[in-house]
């Protein structure tokens, strides 16, 4: 078993594949729900250690298209490649094995367990643990679970959480939820994260630090895949957006491509969805320099 976020263990796991090699090979993937073309002909290609976000006003097929990607809808056509393997139809798990992992627009933590025990079910599928072990308890047990306690509390650092790991989860803050919800995710070591709104319902300074890790993990090489409506985190963290509308793919380039992009501005300004204009508002308002600044400055 590696040895977590300090060893560099993250960065060796997302294989010997180049910096910016494609991972993720979306093609004319439609979704069908009866009469609902919730995505319609989407292709993107996702690659190693970017961060791309996948935006578009409400209904546009975000989730959805987040679903097949990772097995929990079947796409009605279309391909899905992964790390050059076709994973179009197949079951979540095995997704997850290859490398996949992602968080859920409303949290799906086990409330009952404690943080800890959250942040190990993450990593239980690259235990080398076998049932011999487990009934028996050997000492290759005890040194596995060890290991994945010590991995897991590396984890939690790693995401900022303060919160009382031996205590059930769902008694901390939603904000310190949805970083351990991240630690488990991370406590994969997963080629590629999908993020489903991971900025919902958090405060100015949960934005910022959400803003922060979300680079701490790309710098990790993991490959980062985000559904967002808070616009102005979009365009800080982003090298790419993909924008779809009415389930179809309107603009795929930089945040500074996008944001001056017409067919954007005008699926979100003529959207009847107010918050989707507030969103297209918020971008409209924002410099340059504002949303490019502070990333210039960082890096
Ligand atoms: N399981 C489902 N059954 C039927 N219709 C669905 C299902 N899931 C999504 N839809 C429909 O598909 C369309 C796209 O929904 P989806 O949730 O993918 O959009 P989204 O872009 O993620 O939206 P939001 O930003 O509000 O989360 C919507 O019209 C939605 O009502």
């Amino acid at each position: 078993m590696s040895a977590g976020p300090t060893s560099g263990a993250v960065a060796s796991t997302t294989g010997a594949a180049p910096a910016g090699a494609v991972l993720l090979e979306v093609r004319d993937m439609t979704v069908a729900f009866g009469g609902v073309t919730a995505v319609n002909g989407l292709s993107f290609d996702g690659h190693q250690g970017e961060v791309l976000s996948v935006i578009g006003p409400n209904g546009a097929g975000k989730t959805s298209a987040f679903n097949c990607i990772t097995g929990f809808y079947k796409p009605s056509a279309g391909r899905v490649l992964f790390d050059g393997a076709d994973i179009t139809g197949q079951r979540p798990a095995r997704i997850a094995g290859r490398g996949v992992a992602r968080t859920f627009q409303n949290l799906r933590l086990f409330g009952e367990l404690t943080v800890l025990d959250n942040v190990r079910a993450g990593m239980h599928v690259r235990l080398r643990q076998n049932a011999f072990d487990a009934i028996l308890h050997t000492p290759r047990y005890h040194r596995s679970e060890q290991e994945a306690t010590d991995e897991a509390h590396r984890w939690l650092d790693f995401v900022g959480s303060t919160g009382d790991r031996g205590s059930a989860v769902r008694n901390l803050p939603y904000g310190e939820q949805r970083r351990v919800e991240i630690a488990r995710a991370l406590a994969r070591e997963p080629k590629m994260l999908l993020l489903d709104e991971p900025a919902a319902g958090l405060n100015h300074g949960e934005k910022d630090q959400l803003l922060d890790l979300l680079r701490r993990i790309s710098r990790l090489g993991t490959a980062v895949v985000l559904i967002e409506h808070d616009m102005g985190l979009v365009m800080e963290v982003s090298e790419r957006i993909v924008v779809l509308n009415y389930g179809k793919e309107i603009a795929d380039g930089t945040p500074h491509e996008i944001r001056t992009n017409p067919a954007v501005i005008e699926a979100y300004l003529g959207s009847e969805d107010a918050e989707a204009r507030a969103e297209a508002e918020q971008v409209a308002q924002m410099s340059d320099e504002e949303i490019f600044g502070e990333r210039e400055a960082q890096s």
